[in-house]
């Protein structure tokens, strides 16, 4: 068993510039300049763990390449890619995508091509049979850019680019997006809303970003109605609440579709130390939650799971949290443990909120649309 890695230092040089964490800097309003949230650290420092634990001497790493336009434009109009290049062309940065949240430095639109492609290389490897699975470490992040709006530090929609590729070119008709990032995946969704043959799952904090978004009755339209599922889950779910999810809502739905193809939008901000949402898993909460999605994949897809990193903004923390979804995805274990085990099992009692079960079963009812 292979797991194939993406990684290359051009996603560290995605400059989102100085903001107050998520807005534009306004020092005459007090809104004082401050690093933005979405920075190389808490990324790099998940590569630099990969590679100090040892880890990568087990992966099998893969070059990314830049996606062209015509595989961009699968997904995303024309008008919408030029956008980027040219915000990405401004001399000093300073662009954005289109929601004025999703900065787009000088030179950003190459970046994120190289993201896309990352995936679109590692999907390949997976169906050429050169690795059983993946993961691509990419920046920027891509599951709230929708066909013609980034939005959410989110420029090119790296999975949805992937997925389309997959089927257009790799005979992978059938494709499950899983979306465990603390955000609703809504991107993704609106990308294959009406379409049958990609199936997107989003389990998030309820109305966390987007505002208004990812509830369940948003559940496809025309062909794709039953082809979208979101678990909406309280602030404060963590362990119990996600694994209930996984077992009542995701693998139910996966076994249902039986995909070609796994992919997994995989941020790992819904972790309890993330300034960017208020759920509380921790980094044995990946492991298990990466464990029952490998599982699946072998039962359904040949092991066929590709990853793509999206959110995660804990430098400290993250790292660890990776390193565990990774030591599950290739089967094997370093002798790094979750330093700070201890200290999330003392505040990681998570309070049974009624609204848990009430939103996992709205879900899990919704599983038998699918054919
Ligand atoms: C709404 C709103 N209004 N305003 C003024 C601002 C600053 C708003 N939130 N921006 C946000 C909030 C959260 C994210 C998380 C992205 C992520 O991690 N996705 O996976 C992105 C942008
Ligand atoms: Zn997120």
């Amino acid at each position: 068993m292979t797991t194939g890695y993406v990684f290359h230092p051009e996603y560290l040089w995605h400059d989102t510039g100085t903001s107050a964490g998520l807005l534009p800097a306004d020092p005459t309003a007090g809104v004082q300049p401050a690093v933005h949230v979405e920075n190389p650290d808490a990324k790099r420092r998940v590569h630099e763990l990969i590679h100090a634990c040892g880890l990568l001497g087990e992966l099998m790493v893969i070059e990314p390449r830049r996606a062209t336009v015509a595989e961009l434009t699968r997904v995303h109009t024309p008008a919408y890619v030029q956008h980027i290049k040219t915000q990405s062309d401004l001399r000093g940065g300073g662009g954005d995508a289109g929601d004025g949240f999703s900065p787009v430095g000088h030179g950003s639109y190459d970046i994120a091509r190289l993201a896309a492609g990352g995936l679109i290389e590692l999907v390949t490897a997976a169906a050429h049979g050169d690795i059983t699975n993946g993961y691509a470490l990419v920046r920027p992040p891509g599951h709230h850019a929708t066909a013609n709006q980034g939005m959410g530090f989110c420029l090119f929609n790296n999975i949805a680019v992937a997925a389309r590729h997959a089927q257009a070119e790799l005979g992978l008709a059938r494709v499950a997006v899983v979306d465990w990032d603390a955000h609703h995946g809504n991107g993704t969704q609106a990308i294959f809303n009406d379409d049958p043959s990609v199936l997107t799952i989003s389990l998030h904090q309820a109305g966390c970003f987007p505002p208004d978004s990812g509830w369940t009755h948003e559940n496809g339209t025309g062909d794709g109605t039953g082809y979208a599922l979101n678990v909406p889950l309280p602030p404060g779910s963590g362990h119990a609440a996600y694994l209930n999810a996984i077992h009542q809502v995701v693998l139910p739905a996966l076994d249902r579709f039986a995909p070609d193809l796994i992919l997994l939008a995989n941020g790992f901000d819904a972790n309890v130390f993330d300034p960017l949402a208020r759920q509380m898993l921790t980094a044995a909460s990946y492991r298990e939650m990466t464990r029952l999605l490998v599982s699946a994949a072998d039962q359904l897809c040949h092991g066929r799971l590709i990853a793509a990193h999206e959110g995660g903004y804990s430098p400290f923390y993250t790292p660890y949290c990776a390193l565990a979804f990774l030591e599950e995805l290739t089967g094997t274990t370093t002798h790094v443990t979750d330093p700070l085990a201890a200290v999330v099992a003392g505040y990681t009692a998570e309070p049974f909120l009624p609204h848990q079960c009430e939103v996992i079963a709205a879900a899990a009812q919704l599983v038998e649309r699918i054919s």
